[in-house]
């Protein structure tokens, strides 16, 4: 005779269906109810006014999660064309002018019905600094030209103010360690190295440095809960372009009619205008008495001498704290990895030497083949890159390694810990993310709460837990379950 089967009969079969039911209905509620809301996202937009050219960039982040660390993005850039804003102090209305291209832009790529809910800053650096110096009227316009220009986008305008040299530096360190996500965890952090056009920065945080050497070179932040010391400097002037202006100045003293530069390749001859190089309050103090109108800059391609003429701008003589980098300036122990960015980046790349694991005696070997090479030969080489760009590299790669090196004080030891890095996960490094991050308070003081379990891992303890329930549920039911004998039943 044939045995029933117990699961066949309808209680458990009902049992069973019931069960079932109960598992998907509340695995789907469960999911469904907290599933990220579908993303929308915010912007910002900042754009950095630097001395050589404007840049726009624009950030979204998850409209959710304004607080979270690691969320905020980079989605586009744009860049102005043309020169920086503190180029038309003489006609500040086309500053002005410069912005709409990218503004434009920008209304394409940010939401239509977001528009008037993002924010949009605009800070200027080392080249309104210097004008501010020069021509404090005219840096005034400018930036009335340029607030105007902005106040008519559809955007949130915030204002557009020229940043001290140390909100530079220390912006450009919160955007370094944000995008790492190195302030949340509480890791130890990275310095910044930003070379610009007019200025350049270098912030750390140093364990023997508590602020109280040189009050000025510290920024204090607590973030995520953590507190930070920050030391960080601008050298106003030492961006590449002033710091070429200083040592050309330097080579034209006695006011000669032409010079043989040794940081400019052999064969290079360019006519340069005495009134336009001292055009700068970062050398027009020195201008010669009684020089011609122009002179003849002529290249000679001496890696050595280039190294001694750049050493030339610095100086080391006098330092009133514990120790110094240069011109007097209080520096603690350098510590820790460094990302350097901006024009460390085009520079070394360009020279094929952002690699910081190639001793630097090689680096420097490398770098002295180059600048030896006749300027026939290097422009023959990159057609494509902009002459006045191309004419610099030897200098420029010859300022970097002298900047660190005789500088800061970074070593043969010392120097790989240094990484050239253009962009962290997606995003420009620079000071512009920090800055719009401290604005908008997207950086919480204290650590947020964070949800116990991501998505997917509560979703699977729910659905164990439910079927776990289920099975006791049906084992607890056992003495109604049909007797399974195994005596032959009477039919
Ligand atoms: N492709 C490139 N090659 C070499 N230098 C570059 C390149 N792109 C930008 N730069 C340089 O990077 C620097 C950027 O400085 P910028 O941000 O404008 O000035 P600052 O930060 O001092 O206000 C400038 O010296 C500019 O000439
Ligand atoms: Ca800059």
């Amino acid at each position: 005779m044939k045995e029933k089967n117990p699961w066949h009969t309808p209680v458990t079969i009902i049992i069973t269906v019931i069960g079932v039911i109960a598992i998907v209905a509340l695995v789907t509620v469960a999911v469904l109810q907290n599933r990220p809301l579908t993303q929308k996202y915010k912007y910002g937009i900042v754009l950095d006014a630097g001395s050589s050219h404007t840049a726009l960039y624009i950030y979204q982040w998850p409209a959710e999660k304004d607080n979270n660390t690691g969320r905020v993005e980079q989605t586009h850039s744009c860049k102005v064309k043309g020169p920086g804003i503190s180029s038309y102090a003489s006609e500040p209305w086309k500053a002005g002018e410069s912005l709409k291209d990218c503004i434009e832009d920008a209304k394409r790529r940010v939401p239509e019905k977001r528009h008037d809910e993002t924010p949009l800053y605009l800070g200027a650096t080392a080249g309104m600094r210097l004008l501010s110096i020069e021509d404090s009227s005219a840096s005034n316009k400018v930036f009335q030209a340029v607030e105007q220009s902005l106040q008519k986008s559809p955007f949130s305008f915030q204002g557009a103010r020229l940043l001290s040299g140390q909100e530079e530096g220390a912006f450009g360190w919160v955007t370094v360690n944000y995008l790492d996500d190195r302030l949340k965890q509480g890791l130890e952090t990275t310095g910044a190295l930003d070379l610009g056009g007019a200025s350049t920065q270098i912030s750390f945080v140093s364990n023997n440095y508590d602020g109280s050497e040189s009050p000025k070179n510290s920024v204090t932040f607590r973030l995520y809960g953590n507190d930070y010391n920050l030391y960080t400097n601008s050298f106003l002037c030492y961006g590449k372009d002033q710091a070429l202006r200083l040592t050309l100045a330097q080579q034209t003293q006695s006011g000669p009619r032409s010079i043989l530069d040794p940081c400019f390749h052999p064969g290079y001859n360019e006519t340069v205008t005495y009134s336009d190089l001292y055009d700068s309050p970062c050398v027009s103090d020195r201008k010669p008495q009684g020089a011609p109108v122009t002179f003849t800059h002529l290249g000679q391609g001496n890696s050595s001498q280039c190294q001694d003429v750049v050493k030339s701008i610095f100086n080391f003589t006098h330092c009133r704290y514990t120790q110094c980098s240069f011109n007097g300036v209080f520096q603690p122990l350098l510590q820790g990895p460094f990302g350097a960015f901006s024009a460390y980046y085009f520079v070394m790349n360009f020279l094929n030497l952002t690699d910081t694991s190639i001793p630097l005696e090689v680096v420097r070997k490398r770098l002295s083949i180059y600048c030896e090479t006749p300027w026939d030969q290097i422009k023959q080489r990159h057609p494509d890159v902009k002459l006045k760009y191309l004419a610099e590299y030897c200098f420029s790669g010859t300022y970097i390694l002298t900047l660190l090196t005789k500088g800061y004080n970074f070593t043969s030891e010392s120097y790989p810990n240094i990484k050239f890095i253009k962009k962290i996960k997606g995003s420009d490094a620079g000071w512009t993310l920090g800055y719009m991050l401290n604005l908008t308070n997207m950086i919480p003081a204290e650590a947020p709460d964070s949800p116990l379990l991501p998505h997917s891992g509560y979703v699977s303890i729910v659905t164990v837990i439910t079927v776990l329930l289920f099975v006791l549920l049906i084992f607890s039911l056992r003495p109604f379950w049909p007797r399974c004998s195994k005596q032959p039943q009477i039919i």
